[in-house]
């Protein structure tokens, strides 16, 4: 299974709008000429029509096709105003902070995805996480039913004896520094659900820990059980299981000499962290050390397909990224 291949010909088969914010970045640039060229989306950047054209010309590759705005000098600067002040005035904005926020290229995408001018957005590479995701929950927040918006990675591994065939689900490694029982919870069935939802996984969800089902005693490991009993009160016909430690949610003899009774240990596809410095860190462990595609993050539980990216991203990244954003607006 090409995974990442397969995503492309999705996007390919119903074009979609996607935002890419940053466009005074070179990889963002490349890969908006490479996403016309095969056909995968229909791409607007933002930034300065001339720096970008410039730009475009310095890396040898065409943007015919490409639409480019300019959120400082564009004809929607006064509705998004308005709109963004509507949303905002409850916090004490006012219209000249609400300009000059949607000015600000993160906001003016996400504004263009809540007005139903692009159906997504990608955007990462050149800003920090906290500054992707803050536009998305001011503007088009959260879905109906999600308290907590997080993340997931898709990690195509070069081992292919893990998960399915290789190909594995990571949560939360972006948004949630330090989720409580609930939060844990519901971070493992948005990420059960976005496994089903963009790869047809029969989700198997291992709640990592640095215990395996009471083999240490700890406030940490409490937070890991009780998400694990409330994920089980709150979706029966999800397989989530846990605590367990890595070796023994991903190898079948580990799996069967510290958990016997699970039946994820040993056969999980979707591991799910306990906080965000192990989720991120684990990660990019996998990604650097074992030379695994990491696709993500991919925000799950927003109103509306925006994702985000490492500064670590390679045009590679920013290509498949955008296939699957644009697969998650064909899905709405
Ligand atoms: C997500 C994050 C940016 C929120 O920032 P913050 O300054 O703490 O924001 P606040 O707690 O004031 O919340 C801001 C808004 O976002 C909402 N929000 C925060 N976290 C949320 C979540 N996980 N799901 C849904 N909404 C959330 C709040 O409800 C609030 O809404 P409001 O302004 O309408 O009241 C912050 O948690 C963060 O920086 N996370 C880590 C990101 C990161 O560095 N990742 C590592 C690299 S990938
Ligand atoms: C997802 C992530 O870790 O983003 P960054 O590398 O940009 O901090």
């Amino acid at each position: 299974m090409d995974v990442l291949k397969n995503f492309k010909e999705r996007a390919a088969s119903k074009l979609q709008k996607i935002v890419f914010a940053e466009g005074d970045d070179e990889r963002i640039v490349k890969a908006a000429a490479e996403i016309e060229a095969e056909k995968i989306a229909e791409i607007v950047i933002l930034g300065n029509l001339e720096s970008i054209k410039e730009a475009a010309a310095e890396y040898g590759v065409e943007l015919d096709g490409v639409e480019i705005i300019d959120p400082e000098d564009s004809e929607y600067i006064a509705e998004f105003r308005d709109e963004f002040y509507q949303l905002r005035k409850h916090k004490g904005i006012t219209k000249a902070e609400a300009e000059k926020a949607v000015k600000d290229p993160l906001y003016f995408g996400t504004m263009m995805i809540y007005t139903d001018k692009a159906d997504g957005m990608v955007a990462g590479a050149a800003n920090a996480t906290g500054n992707v995701l803050r536009p998305a929950f001011q503007i088009v927040k959260t879905a109906e039913g999600i308290s907590t918006v997080s993340s997931a990675l898709i990690m195509v591994l070069k081992d292919k004896s893990f998960g399915e065939e290789g190909v594995m689900v990571f949560s939360d490694c972006a948004v949630n520094p330090a989720p409580n029982s609930e939060q844990l919870a519901e971070i493992a069935i948005s990420t059960a659900d976005t496994a089903k939802s963009l790869l047809d996984f029969d989700p198997k969800v291992a709640m990592l820990s640095f215990s395996t089902m009471g083999s240490a005693c700890h406030e940490n490991v409490d937070n890991v059980r009780e998400a694990v009993k409330i994920a089980h009160e709150n979706a029966p016909h999800l397989k989530i299981d846990g605590e367990m430690q890595a070796d023994a949610a991903l190898v079948e003899s580990v799996g069967q000499r510290k958990a016997p009774e699970s039946e994820i240990a040993g056969r999980a596809n979707v591991l799910v962290f306990p906080d965000l410095q192990s989720g991120n860190i684990g990660y990019k462990l996998v990604q650097r050390l074992a030379g695994a595609d990491a696709v993500g993050p991919i925000l799950q539980g927003l109103a509306a397909p925006i994702n985000d990216l490492s500064r670590g991203c390679s045009v590679e990244d920013v290509v498949n990224l955008t296939a699957i954003t644009a697969v998650q607006a064909q899905n709405k």
